[in-house]
């Protein structure tokens, strides 16, 4: 017999976990022509018939998407998956074969699994080890009566969607074992409440796993081992989730692994040194970080100059000739910006500087990879014993020390004991941009394009900063892959400051044509970032070695053949729906790659250009760098996107 239900009870019975109570697709057709008759008054069956699509269009925008005709949205759902996975081997795409009609056609399209082979409404999608590329297919959405996602064993990468229960609400499991995924895992799969598998093994997961997942009641199979996820495990009631779930993770504690150890001892240490760097720090600052080689070779431009433009800027004073700053009294105040820690503190983090723990050799020093007691990594970097790096010790200290900036490094600690002088980070788990650019052997590190254009605009945008409106503005003078580092979720983070230097101005008005009237922008050190942000940008889409794109710049108008660029661009990224994106960071490149510093733009111009393009991705918009909306508002409505605007701390 046929129920019929008034529209409350049939929202509801749709939520039902149990898919044999839920209704059929003709109940609920004929629920929703009862709900349009009483409320339309309409005459006859053609009438309503006529009105079916508007209010099945009107309910999905009440939340109740999944009333709509799932045929058709669970054909477009396959046909977008379609699209978007590489099947280099051929083993789906051949057989989804939408030419066809007829009821339940889907059905027998290999890895579909219907609720019944004469209707198209996929229960079922088991696409594993086919050697499959792209993204989380983001089409899976419209499969609204999903239930079951295997994806494992293939080549997929990218972040697991951040809204991924509204995409598969109805999931009771999900595979996406053994696939290079990457960045954190949802809190959203929590909301998944009919979950009873969950195996997200073998990719590269990072952060912590959300509490929340230990609130899936029905979960029974739950893994995440083999990848790189840190902290304390979810609380889940089932003995089922042992240790195996968790083998080989960077620092997981807590449930059947070892306890957690507190670490707020050393977060507070932290916290009460940030809070003290904001008392008088200038004084070190203005004695101590002197612009080394750049300053002589600038100052002799400099002299070369105008009187006006002499007097339109002031470059940070060299003062001592001879440095004492191993003076109690000027430790002490470093100590306010930044934790002081004991070198047999980090000896022990460092298993006594283990060579096996040396994550990367510097200009400056050996970089470590240090493990504190409470399971937090630091990047220690131990300075050669020369007093030649004494300044850019301090030079970093006094510059990297104070700022904090989403993008900037994060200098957490230092220690000078008898001729020791070491450099405390945190530990940055992707490494350094130029591995990832460079990396000839190693296919699993290919950056995939958004994540190309994420870095351009963290770094137009930590260098805006930079330029325009921190404090004591910034010039970083040493830009470069090696030199930009990659947090967990391949977020840039500038380092290296050793080289860096600043500009006094009271000039407050950071749009461009006041700073050039201070003369500011005439200066070839400020133009020196952008040209080699101009370079960076360049590297990122061609994967050339920054001394080749420098020279092709200058030696040939390359950038201006149309056919020489082509043969630049990483091949990787030609044909895949991001060439337009690709001219567009290339002509923000060679505006930045302007032979006549005067011609080159601001860091601030160049953020907001380089935002424009990655605002398709989602990427928010820091309108503290420049509070003019309207400028943004008209890059976002030149490609129909919505703004969202940043909120992170920064000091
Ligand atoms: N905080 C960090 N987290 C992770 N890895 C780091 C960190 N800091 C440095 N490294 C690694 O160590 C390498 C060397 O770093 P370092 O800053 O000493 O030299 P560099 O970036 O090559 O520049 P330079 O030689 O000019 O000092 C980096 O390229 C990076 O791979």
């Amino acid at each position: 017999m046929v129920k019929s239900f008034n529209s409350l009870e049939l929202y509801l019975s749709c939520l039902n976990p149990f898919p044999d109570q839920r209704p059929t697709t003709l109940e609920l057709y004929n629920t929703i022509i009862s709900i349009i008759g009483e409320r339309y008054d309409f005459k006859n069956e053609t009438e309503i018939l006529r009105q079916y699509d508007i209010v099945t269009a009107t309910l999905q925008i009440t939340q109740m998407k999944f009333l709509s005709n799932g045929g058709d949205s669970d054909i477009s759902c396959l046909k977008s998956i379609k699209e978007s996975l590489e099947d280099p081997f051929n083993l789906f795409k051949s057989s989804w074969n939408f030419d066809k009609v007829g009821d339940g056609f889907i059905c027998v399209f290999t890895g579909v699994q219907c609720w019944n082979s004469k209707e198209s409404k996929v229960l079922y999608i088991q696409l594993s080890n086919m050697g499959l590329t792209g993204w989380f297919p983001q089409g899976i959405k419209n499969c609204k009566s999903l239930q079951r996602l295997d994806l494992s064993f293939n080549k997929l990468s990218g972040a697991i969607p951040s809204d991924i229960s509204t995409m598969l609400p109805s999931a009771s499991a999900l595979d996406l074992s053994k696939n290079n995924f990457y960045g954190e895992i949802p809190t959203d799969i929590a909301n998944c409440i009919y979950l009873n598998a969950l195996i997200l093994d073998n990719n590269r997961l990072t952060g912590q796993i959300p509490q929340q997942l230990g609130q899936l009641t029905q979960i029974k199979t739950f893994t995440v081992a083999n990848n790189f996820l840190s902290g304390p495990v979810p609380n889940f009631a089932i003995a089922s989730v042992t240790k195996e779930s968790y083998v080989n993770n960077s620092g997981l504690c807590g449930g059947p692994l070892e306890p957690c150890k507190s670490d707020e001892p050393f977060k507070s240490g932290f916290i009460v040194g940030y809070a003290a760097s904001a008392v008088s720090v200038v004084t070190i600052f203005m004695s101590y970080c002197v612009p080394w080689e750049q300053m002589k070779k600038r100052k002799r431009m400099t002299l070369k100059k105008n009187n006006k433009r002499k007097e339109a800027h002031k470059v940070t004073k060299l003062l001592p000739s001879k440095l004492q700053w191993k003076s109690n009294k000027q430790i002490s105040t470093l100590e306010r910006w930044v934790t002081r820690m004991t070198f047999a503190e980090l000896n022990k983090a460092t298993d006594n500087f283990s060579s096996d723990n040396i994550i990367g050799l510097g200009k400056m020093g050996t970089v470590y990879k240090a493990t504190m007691p409470n399971g937090l990594f630091l990047a220690v970097k131990r300075l050669y014993d020369s007093p030649q790096l004494e300044k850019q010790f301090m030079c970093e200290l006094t510059i990297l020390g104070r700022l904090r900036h989403y993008h900037l490094l994060p200098l957490l600690g230092f220690c000078i004991e008898r001729k020791e002088k070491i450099l405390v980070y945190k530990y940055m788990s992707n490494g350094n941009l130029y591995d990832w650019l460079h990396s000839l052997e190693d296919d699993s590190m290919k950056l995939e394009w958004l994540l190309r254009v994420r870095i351009a605009v963290g770094l137009a945008r930590g260098l805006a900063w930079l330029h325009h409106k921190c404090k004591i503005r910034i010039v970083h003078l040493n830009i470069c892959s090696k030199c930009i580092l990659l947090d967990q979720n391949f977020e840039p983070q500038i380092s290296n400051f050793e080289e860096a230097t600043s500009i006094n101005s009271k000039n407050t008005d950071h749009s461009r044509s006041s700073s050039i009237n201070n003369g500011i922008w005439d200066l070839e050190y400020v133009t020196k970032d952008v040209y080699d942000f101009g370079i960076l940008l360049l590297e990122l889409i061609t994967r050339w070695e920054p001394s080749q794109i420098s020279n092709a710049c200058i030696s040939s108008n390359l950038l201006a053949s149309s056919s020489c660029l082509y043969e630049m661009i990483d091949k990787s990224l030609i044909g895949n729906e991001y060439d337009e994106e690709i001219i567009r960071l290339i002509k923000i490149a060679y505006d930045c790659v302007q032979p006549f510093p005067h011609q080159r733009p601001t860091m601030v111009e160049v953020y907001q250009k380089t935002w424009a393009v990655g605002v398709r991705y989602g990427i928010a918009y820091d309108f503290r760098i420049v509070r003019r909306p309207q400028i943004a508002a008209a890059a976002a409505a030149s490609t129909g996107d919505e703004i969202i605007e940043i909120e992170t701390a920064e000091t």
